[in-house]
């Protein structure tokens, strides 16, 4: 496995892959990331590699993408660590840039996607910057790359309709690729910020995916109604010392809220525990 942190070196790394000796027209699959491993990266690593002949990940902890300056200063790195994820799970190029090189001075472009897509949920909580920050960084990455697939997560479920708004709209020839959110053995869906958390904050935090649950099995006993699935979620996270941002019903297309699950919605909650915010969603899915 190779680690490159030019832009250069990976066009020159990249072009060998395609041109080179018995692999010839190589399938080109990209995973971007922030770093801080864990299972859920390599899943989507594992899916890129079945699917493709050559896997690049990018670690990249973006910083126009954030909108509190502790968040960023907090966010785990470890690419020491991170380099060996990589290379266990199967990636054959590592783009691990600096800052500088991604932002040079004087960078005065940036990538906006408008609409409700961008203006809920994430995008309200996090501020409008967040989407524009995701989405510059991701065509930026992806036309560094272009690869033939590109892989993300159900667990950020608002970013990867962003991102697959913006590779259509702006005729970005790679196709995006939804992977399912891994979980741990109390559901939390894995994120590098978990690892942020205390033992006691950590139980609170389980009561995100168990709010999900109850979401899910109200509607499976024929509540449609959005108001008062909310309520079944808002009932889970009270009391768990959870500073709750939203519960939100939304199109999964749109982000547009519902007010009855008649048809596939996406079920969405942010969440505070102590100083680390968590999101996770699932797709709600009515019985005919
Ligand atoms: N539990 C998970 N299952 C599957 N994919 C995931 C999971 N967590 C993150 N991903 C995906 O991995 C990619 C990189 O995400 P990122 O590096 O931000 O990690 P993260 O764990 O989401 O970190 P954080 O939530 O703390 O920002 C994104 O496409 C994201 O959706
Ligand atoms: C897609 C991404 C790598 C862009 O910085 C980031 O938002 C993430 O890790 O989900
Ligand atoms: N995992 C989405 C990127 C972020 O939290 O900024």
């Amino acid at each position: 496995m190779r680690i490159v942190r030019t832009i250069h070196e990976l066009r020159d790394a990249l072009q060998s892959v395609r041109t080179g000796g018995s692999i010839g027209a190589a399938r080109v699959g990209m995973v971007p990331t922030m770093g801080a491993l864990h299972e859920g990266h390599l899943s989507l690593v594992r899916t890129a590699r079945a699917e493709n002949d050559c896997v690049v990940m990018s670690i990249f902890v973006n910083p126009t993408q954030f909108g509190e300056a502790a968040d960023l200063a907090a966010y785990p790195r470890q690419e020491a660590q991170d380099v060996e994820l990589a290379e266990s799970a199967g990636v054959d190029l590592v783009f691990a840039p600096s800052v500088a090189e991604m932002y040079p001075t004087g960078f005065a472009t940036a990538v906006h996607v408008s609409g409700p897509l961008t203006e809920v949920l994430e995008g309200a909580g996090r501020g409008s910057a967040h989407f524009d920050g995701v989405a510059t960084i991701v065509s930026k990455l992806l036309l560094a790359v272009l690869p033939d697939n590109a892989y993300f997560g159900q667990k950020d479920a608002q970013q990867l309709r962003v991102v697959q708004r913006m590779t259509q709209d702006l005729g970005i020839p790679t196709r995006i690729r939804s992977c399912p959110t891994l979980r741990d053995e109390d559901g939390l869906a894995l994120s590098s910020r978990n690892a942020l958390l205390s033992d006691t904050e950590r139980a609170s935090a389980s009561r995100i995916p168990s709010a999900l649950t109850a979401v899910t099995a109200a509607l499976a006993a024929g509540d449609i109604s959005v108001s008062r699935l909310r309520a079944v979620a808002e009932e889970v996270l009270v009391g768990g010392n959870l500073d709750v941002e939203y519960v939100e019903i939304v199109d999964p297309d749109t982000f547009e809220s519902v007010k009855f699950v008649e048809r596939p919605a996406l079920c969405a909650i942010a969440a505070r525990v102590g100083t680390v915010r968590l999101i996770d969603n699932t797709l709600l899915v009515p019985q005919r």
